[in-house]
């Protein structure tokens, strides 16, 4: 594959997709007309206010809600006729529920990430213990292997998580709200991870996020919800078009266009 083909290499694709909740009696639309197109090694921020729809975007995205309308691939591949496990091995996911499984060492939970490829009784080969190191040096967590997750700060946990993702070795990685409960350092410490990440293993990261002005400096392409659209491109062209400006309402918070961040409307 030359250089041009692997750069416009489509991993995942929204086709007129349409979101929301669907019961006997109702359905409730949370977005529609959404269409995208992302590409294979890029990071991807997903942006938009509070109960816009970013979580149900990603749900349905990864197949744990179905989509109302519309079309989502993998590779070229509608991913309703997917199956769990294949889709396992294409996509691993990154939440920010609570961990049920504290108790488990960092090795171990990393070690959950190749559940997708072991047998039934999670047996490791020596092939999968290198991928797991691997994923806990892409990290730099290696030292922290062998404490239990209850022992870690919130920012190690999450870069536990990352590495999990990692060690299942997927070709896209999927995270909800990554940067939820840390500190300014290590917000801009876990995204700056993911970027790099996209660009050492080529790897595609899709991330839903608050965190506006980091995601314009360190994605490649964004996805941005609003109300009555979703646009979908490169943060230069998306301050270009004075998308952020029409985000927020503007009585408390401006978006600047030539430092390209919000700041407080004195
Ligand atoms: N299980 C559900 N059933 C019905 N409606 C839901 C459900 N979960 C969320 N919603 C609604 O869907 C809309 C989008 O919610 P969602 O959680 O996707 O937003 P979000 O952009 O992720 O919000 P936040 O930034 O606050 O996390 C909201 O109006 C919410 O009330």
């Amino acid at each position: 594959m030359n250089m041009t083909a692997e750069r416009q290499h489509i991993i995942l694709k929204a086709d007129q997709l349409s979101i929301g909740y669907k019961t006997k009696k109702k359905e409730t639309v949370v977005a529609s007309d959404i269409n995208f197109e992302l590409q294979k090694g890029h990071l991807i921020g997903l942006v938009g206010a509070n109960g816009i729809g970013k979580s149900t975007l990603l749900r349905t995205l990864i197949k744990v809600q179905p989509a109302l309308s519309g079309n989502i691939s993998l590779n070229g591949k509608n991913i309703q006729t997917t199956t769990n496990l294949e889709l396992a091995k294409h996509l691993s996911i990154v939440l920010t529920e609570p961990l049920t499984s504290k108790n488990l060492t960092v090795f171990e939970l990393v070690a959950l990430g190749r559940h997708p490829y072991t047998n039934w009784i999670g047996n490791l080969t020596e092939a999968d213990d290198s991928i797991i190191s691997n994923s806990l040096e892409l990290v730099n967590i290696t030292e922290l292997k062998d404490k239990r997750c209850y022992e870690l700060s919130d920012g190690q946990l999450q870069k536990v998580m990352i590495a999990r993702a990692l060690a299942q070795d997927t070709a896209i990685i999927v995270l909800d709200e990554p940067t939820t409960h840390l500190d300014m350092y290590h917000k801009a410490y876990i995204l700056k991870l993911l970027q790099t990440l996209t660009k050492e293993t080529g790897k595609t990261i899709l991330f839903s996020s608050h965190e506006i002005d980091l995601a314009i400096q360190l994605c490649d392409t964004m996805i941005v919800m609003q109300k009555d659209k979703m646009v979908f491109d490169q943060p230069c062209k998306l301050i270009s078009e004075g998308v952020f400006n029409s985000l927020f309402p503007k009585d408390l918070i401006v978006f600047d266009e030539k430092i390209g961040s919000f700041r407080v409307n004195k």
